[in-house]
């Protein structure tokens, strides 16, 4: 079964807005209220997509019973650690261009940790983890690490959708799959990324250094996905992005739940990225019948090495 692992879930409160005047008074002109944070999106996608799976992470206070209600009436299995503190509340600001304040998490202890890393433990080889987003500031940096040595000591295949460090750290443990934009793939890098050709080496350099397949967005100007033997390069579909919250957490779950029937690395490319625009062209997440609809603006090319 795929499990998602979200140790910072957040309540998504995305305001829309004609302009935003800084240190004045804003009026929006719409407001909706979405459950968040990358591996909670991971489940709810592929949940829409008929994937059994289970939401891992810890939640706490009001925002986290909101949280798991939420779920809940999805039908989505969840298994969380409850916490102290609330969850966070992540702000979407959408108006010409899209501002996001995103929260730093509740104040998680030891204990907390050591319950969840019993849940890990519980996984076996024919389970996949999906770790991602950021952590709360209290944890560990290492934490993700952690995490991917229980992985690794239980055969269970893991994929890491995070930035910097977080990413950065675990990639020697030979991730399944991560997911960097080419922001997140030119900070690890100190340079700066704005095409497809531009980022295969450094997805290589990734390759190099363990992650099995790395998958790298490009918002509007293409996707490409990186192993040991290719790299192949998507163009995204065209259409008028309403919200690109969650559309690289759409990304993931498209890959996983093609990989998960087929087995078959360019088939889940493709279906990710239509998820990902099927995604970015909603208010809130990808339904299939969206996704099915881009997939033949969804053209590969592939490079062999
Ligand atoms: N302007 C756009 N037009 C079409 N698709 C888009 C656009 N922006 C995002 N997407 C889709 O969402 C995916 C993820 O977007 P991106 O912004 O690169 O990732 P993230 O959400 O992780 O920052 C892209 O690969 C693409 O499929
Ligand atoms: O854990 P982080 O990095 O703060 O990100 C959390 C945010 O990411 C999201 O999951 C969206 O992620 P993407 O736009 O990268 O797909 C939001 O729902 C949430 O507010």
């Amino acid at each position: 079964m795929i499990y998602t692992l979200t140790l910072n879930p957040s309540l998504d409160y995305i305001v829309e807005l004609e302009q935003v005047t800084l240190g004045g008074l804003n009026r929006t002109k719409k407001e909706t209220k979405l459950p968040g944070g990358k591996g909670i999106n991971v489940s709810q996608v592929l949940k829409r997509l008929d994937i059994t799976n289970k939401a891992l992470g810890f939640i706490g206070g009001f925002t986290g019973d909101y949280l798991e209600n939420y779920l809940k009436s999805l039908e989505i299995n969840t298994d969380f650690v409850r916490v102290d503190g609330d969850t966070r509340i992540n702000v979407k600001v959408k108006s010409d261009s899209e501002t996001e304040i995103n929260a730093s998490g509740p104040n998680l202890t030891k204990e907390n940790f050591e319950a969840l890393k019993q849940k890990i433990h519980e996984l076996t080889s024919e389970d996949i983890l999906v770790l991602a987003g950021s952590i709360p500031s209290t944890m560990p940096t290492n934490t993700y690490e952690q995490l991917a040595e229980i992985c690794n000591e239980k055969s269970i295949k893991f994929v890491v959708d995070a930035e910097g460090d977080l990413l950065k750290k675990v990639i020697p443990l030979q991730p399944f799959l991560i997911k960097p934009n080419h922001h997140e793939l030119g900070d690890l890098f100190g340079t700066t990324l704005s095409t497809c050709e531009e980022v295969i080496p450094y997805g290589r350099e990734l390759i190099k250094q363990g992650a099995q397949n790395v998958i790298v967005s490009l918002a509007g100007e293409g996707a490409v996905l990186i192993n040991k033997d290719k790299a192949i390069i998507a163009t995204v579909p065209k259409g008028e992005v309403k919200s690109s919250v969650g559309a690289g957490d759409s990304m993931v779950a498209g890959f996983l739940a093609t990989y998960e029937k087929t087995k078959a690395i360019e088939e889940a490319f493709r279906f990710s990225v239509a998820s990902g625009s099927a995604t970015a062209f909603s208010i809130g997440l990808c339904t299939p019948e969206k996704i099915e609809s881009l997939l033949p603006q969804v053209k590969l090319e592939t490079k062999l090495f």
